[in-house]
């Protein structure tokens, strides 16, 4: 299957390239097509970066068999790859999601190693590398995204020597104990060394990709950097460093204050009854995200009656994800189940203990939850870095609310006044919840007031600048 972009469209400066193109196809009843903005922290942080520059964006439309021809949308010059429904079930769901995915989060689910979906990521991320060449003006800025792309580097700058090529992986980069499983492992790290500069989440991430390099490919780090020799005998200096991703923080705080998502909230909370506590999760429905741990304290608060109903709520957003993976099929069965238990056993006429939401909303309706929440529940058994958390401080215009962060998050590295915990540790989860609906207002606000600075100073803007500079710094 081949690319479907045109010959002699090289022409971009800046390039981005990542596994989905920013919106998702949508039929609608009269048969039109549209094209919606897709939710995901990805996009979240990457669409007002590429609306301010002339850019293109290289991608998957997650159709199976069909990329429309380039098109512009929201500003973006998009441009879909194609991929077979064998494609994305051995590239996507297999080798991206059942393989790195889980192994790079720990292994919280175990990771499968098959060949076959190994060789359907080879290919795969040779056809995004040979989009990337074709669109690529001479010098360009190329930022390929994330573990479902991890070959494009090398394979681009075999074409590509001229390019000037970022990578940035949004999950976390695990320990050398852990990457080792992986049968394909030097490969991956050749595959990232193709790149000038290499972005991760947090600084352990960086240091364990740089001792890798030296474990598997020999190579000597200096500092965050390392020499590698080009196919043309050149050296060049690849960079390993730190790039913790943002929000539009503004754009957030903005929108919360706006009279139409003010109002909202207030219907909201008259929606569910006007109760004493409301706590709030909002997640892809994905094992790393810690619903289950985070149900299961919240059922033993209903036991002890630490907390009641209809007196307090809980709403938990699932959004679908990933559905025919089966770790994903499995985990919604049990949260499900969680849910249908604590309602059961909890629940009175009218007044749900959890309000489960198996939906995918809008940035203006989760807004409005933000503001809602008394307790913002975000409990990941590790996540590279978690929007929704910067999202709820930026939503608390009024510095009200209180966020329970796991400290497996990437956030927790910025987000030092949250009430951090161990969501493995469910007696002090549970005990931090307590903490959090019971704070002294002036305690919360004070909280609330440290962060809401951290991610004003430090927004998704902050993120993208600090990285296109460094990238136009390394091999300068
Ligand atoms: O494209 P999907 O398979 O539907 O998954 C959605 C995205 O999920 C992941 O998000 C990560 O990136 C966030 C922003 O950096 C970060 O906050 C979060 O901790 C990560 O899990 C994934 O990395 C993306 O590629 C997916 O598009
Ligand atoms: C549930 C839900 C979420 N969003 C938006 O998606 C991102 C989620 O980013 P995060 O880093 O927390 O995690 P993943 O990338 O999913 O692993 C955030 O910007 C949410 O606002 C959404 O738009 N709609 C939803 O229903």
């Amino acid at each position: 299957m081949g690319s479907s972009i045109a010959a002699g469209t090289a022409d971009r400066d800046f390039v981005v390239v990542a596994n989905r193109l920013p919106v998702d196809r949508v039929v609608r009843p009269d048969g039109e097509v549209e094209w919606r903005r897709s939710p995901g922290g990805l996009v979240t942080a990457l669409e007002p970066i590429m609306q301010s520059r002339d850019g293109a964006w290289i991608g998957w439309s997650g159709d199976v068999d069909h990329a429309p021809e380039p098109f512009e949308s929201d500003g973006m010059l998009l441009h879909a790859v194609p991929l077979s429904s064998k494609e994305v079930a051995r590239y996507y769901e297999g080798f991206s999601n059942a393989t790195l995915w889980p192994l790079y989060h720990d292994a919280v689910a175990p990771p499968e190693f098959h060949r076959s979906w190994w060789d359907t990521y080879v290919t795969v991320n040779r056809r995004f590398a040979e989009a990337a060449a074709a669109v690529a003006g001479q010098n360009a800025v190329v930022w390929i995204q994330d573990y479902q792309l991890q070959l494009v580097p090398a394979m681009l700058r075999a074409q590509r020597p001229d390019l000037r090529i970022g990578f940035f992986l949004h999950i976390p980069f695990p320990p050398t104990e852990l990457f080792m499983q992986l049968p394909w492992r030097t490969r991956i790290v050749e595959g990232l060394l193709g790149a000038d500069l290499i972005g991760f989440q947090l600084p352990g991430g960086a240091a364990n990709f740089l001792r890798l390099a030296r474990q598997l490919c020999g190579l000597q780090p200096h500092g965050r950097t390392v020499e590698v020799t080009d196919a043309d005998g050149e050296p060049r200096v690849v960079r390993a460093e730190a790039f913790p991703i943002s929000i539009d923080t503004k754009g957030m705080s903005d929108l919360s204050a706006s009279p139409e998502v003010v109002q909202r909230a207030k219907e909201l909370y008259s929606e569910l009854g006007e109760p004493k506590h409301v706590l709030l999760g909002v997640d892809r429905l994905d094992y790393t995200k810690g619903i289950s741990t985070r149900l299961q304290a919240y059922r033993e608060l209903l036991e002890d009656s630490s907390i009641t109903v209809p007196d307090t709520v809980l709403i938990q957003v699932a959004t679908p994800s990933r559905e025919r993976v089966e770790h994903y099929k499995a985990l919604r069965n049990r949260i499900e189940l969680q849910v249908g238990r604590i309602n059961g056993d909890f629940g009175t006429l009218g007044h749900p203990a959890v309000q489960y939401l198996h939906q995918s909303y809008g940035r203006d309706e989760l807004c409005a939850l933000y503001r809602v929440a008394d307790v913002m529940l975000v409990t990941p058994l590790r996540d590279g870095m978690n929007l929704v958390a910067k999202e709820y401080v930026a939503a608390r215009t009024d510095h009200g609310g209180a966020l329970v962060l796991s400290e497996f998050t990437g956030a927790a590295a910025e987000l030092r006044q949250a009430y951090q915990v161990n969501p493995h540790d469910i007696t002090h989860l549970k005990e931090t919840i307590v903490a959090a609906l019971n704070q002294d207002p002036a305690e919360g606000a004070r909280r609330m007031r440290a962060m809401r600075r951290h991610v004003t100073s430090h927004d998704v803007n902050h993120w993208a600048a600090s990285f296109l500079d460094s990238l136009r710094k390394t091999n300068a």
